[in-house]
């Protein structure tokens, strides 16, 4: 029998880890573009899943925004029923009402189309093929959008997507794996031409800035960014852990907060509790920006006696009698 490569192992080895986390019995399912990422990640899990006594299938979506989409889709079906893949869906969404960029739109119908898929198969985990390459991008690019330290985290190895569990094995997997991954099983992935779009930010950053800070500090740098998510997202998960304990310390039976609790908490706690206040109060996460939080924080300490927060929902907050209080929604313009 043939060696088998380097990468092919390396990866199988990520999937087989992931794969023995989880709890529930039922099938996985790939999330996959036809790109070396994911077609790497489902060969491995082709091999992997069945000898854990666990089914496996494959969901590819078609946004129906390139030409030959739909060909890639066929062709992403074909190769994942010769490798024993079941079930198997290819899925067409159409992303043209949707508001914001054709980028944004697309992924949030895959994301909706790909939770639906799991939800209807009944799947223990929907799996993407997320790299440390894409890791360091999402670190990179949250540095310089001052995203702050849940940003900096980058993208967490499993997470709850709706119903759905997602789990992203490859996440200390490079993209030079994947791609060598692919070449050792005979197998031609697809390339996205997004990838390397430069009106993408994301396609700038692969392309020009990672290889240029390759280059200047040298080849461990992306380990290095993909390790600082892992550094900050356990930091950061200990502080959300502390927050939640805080927020119970200064709530007020009357559903507002003690400003005097606030003040005494540290700011990095202080600025969570609030987030997660004005959550509860029914400010949508997208909608909820840092300038919010930092209103709120204005009230606790920067008070001069009067003015309000506004939160996204039309909500109002004062300081009244000691405390933070939502004063009724206003209506609607
Ligand atoms: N059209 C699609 N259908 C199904 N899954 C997808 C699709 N596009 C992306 N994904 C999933 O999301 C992951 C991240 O996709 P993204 O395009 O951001 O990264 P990528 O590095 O180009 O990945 P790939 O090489 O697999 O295309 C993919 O690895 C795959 O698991």
């Amino acid at each position: 029998m043939a060696a088998l490569a380097p990468p092919v192992a390396a990866i199988r080895r990520a999937v087989r880890r992931a794969l023995t986390t989880l709890p529930d019995a039922g099938p996985v399912l790939v999330a996959c573009s036809g790109g070396a990422d994911s077609l790497a990640l489902a060969a491995a899990t082709a091999f992997v899943a069945p000898r854990l006594g666990r089914p496996a299938g494959l969901v590819t979506v078609d946004h129906g925004l390139q030409e030959g989409s739909a060909r890639r889709a066929t062709a992403v079906v074909d190769w994942a029923h010769t490798a024993g893949l079941a079930p198997v869906e290819a899925i067409r969404v159409d992303v043209s009402e949707r508001p914001g960029g054709p980028e944004a739109a697309a992924r949030e119908a895959r994301y909706q189309a790909l939770t639906e898929a799991a939800g209807r198969l009944g799947a223990a985990a929907l799996l993407t093929g997320h790299t440390r390459d894409d890791q360091a991008e999402t670190v990179l690019l949250a540095l310089a959008r001052g995203a702050g330290p849940r940003g900096l985290a980058g993208m967490p190895t499993r997470r709850w997507l709706g119903e759905a569990l997602l789990l992203r094995p490859l996440l200390e997997v490079s993209r030079e794996q994947t791609r060598a991954a692919c070449t050792a099983l005979g197998l031609a992935p697809w390339t996205d031409p997004h990838n390397t779009d430069p009106a993408y930010a994301r396609a700038r950053v692969r392309s020009e800035v990672l290889p240029a800070l390759v280059r200047a500090l040298g080849p461990g740098v992306l380990d290095n960014l993909a390790r600082t998510a892992r550094l900050v997202a356990a930091d950061t998960a200990a502080l959300d852990e502390q927050a939640t304990v805080a927020l119970d310390g200064v709530r007020h039976p009357d559903g507002g907060l003690c400003v005097g609790g606030l003040a005494g908490l540290a700011p990095a706690v202080r600025g969570r509790v609030l987030h997660v206040w004005a959550r509860e109060l029914g400010a949508r996460p997208g909608a909820l920006s840092h300038r919010h939080v930092d209103a709120l924080e204005a009230l606790v300490t920067g008070w001069r006696g009067q003015g309000a927060a506004y939160l996204p929902g039309g909500l109002r907050v004062f300081r009244r009698a000691g405390r933070l209080t939502v004063v009724d929604p206003c209506p609607p313009a």
